[in-house]
């Protein structure tokens, strides 16, 4: 799958069953209109083509790339050995160990091979954080991040608002308890 123009990040992963975790990464990337490509590519299960599409992402215009695995998941540091570009690691939960496997797995990497972990399942992040490496090199997506800051901060002021109306204690408390 590849959503219409150039693909500027690759988001992999070991088998189609991570999809319903990594689909927040295509989703955030959607929210700010960025070109990307989606496939199953697994360190253990096709070797060759998982070093192929590493070896060949750079060359083909890819910017970063996010890489999803359960289990025992050596996908994203495997793909961090033979690219150039950042990868950011997503650690799938599985039935059992809820992805303290994938998380261990990932996030210990050796000096020399960076891979830049999100939390267990935290697909969205690894999606934001994808754009945010964009944006580095572009104003214009730049700009687009700081709204969506703003709108977060708004969100979570709103949400205090809401919650210091509900419970109201005589003495208020803590700051902004508008008494
Ligand atoms: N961790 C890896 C790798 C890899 O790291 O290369 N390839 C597949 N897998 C993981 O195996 C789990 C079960 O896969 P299946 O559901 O296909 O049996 C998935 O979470 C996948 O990411």
């Amino acid at each position: 799958m590849t959503s219409s123009s150039s693909p500027l990040i690759g988001i992999v992963m070991g088998s189609d069953s991570d999809w319903p975790v990594m689909e927040a990464a295509a989703k955030a990337l959607d929210e700010f209109e960025i070109p990307y490509e989606v496939d199953v590519v697994s360190a253990h299960r096709m070797p060759h083509e998982m070093i192929a599409y590493g070896e060949e992402a750079a060359g083909r215009g890819l910017k970063a790339i996010v890489a999803g695995a359960g289990g025992a998941a050596h996908l994203p540091g495997m793909l961090a050995s033979v690219t150039p570009l950042p990868v950011i690691g997503v650690p799938v939960p599985l039935k059992y160990l809820d992805g303290m496997d994938s998380l261990l797995s990932i996030v210990q990497m050796p000096a020399g091979v960076p891979v830049a972990t999100v939390s267990v399942g935290g697909a969205r992040n690894a999606g934001l954080l994808a754009a945010r490496m964009l944006a580095a090199h572009d104003p214009e997506l730049q700009g687009r991040m700081r709204e969506f800051q703003q709108h977060l901060n708004e969100q979570a002021t709103e949400k205090g608002k809401r919650l210091r109306n509900k419970v109201a204690s005589p003495a208020g408390f803590g700051f902004g308890s508008g008494k």
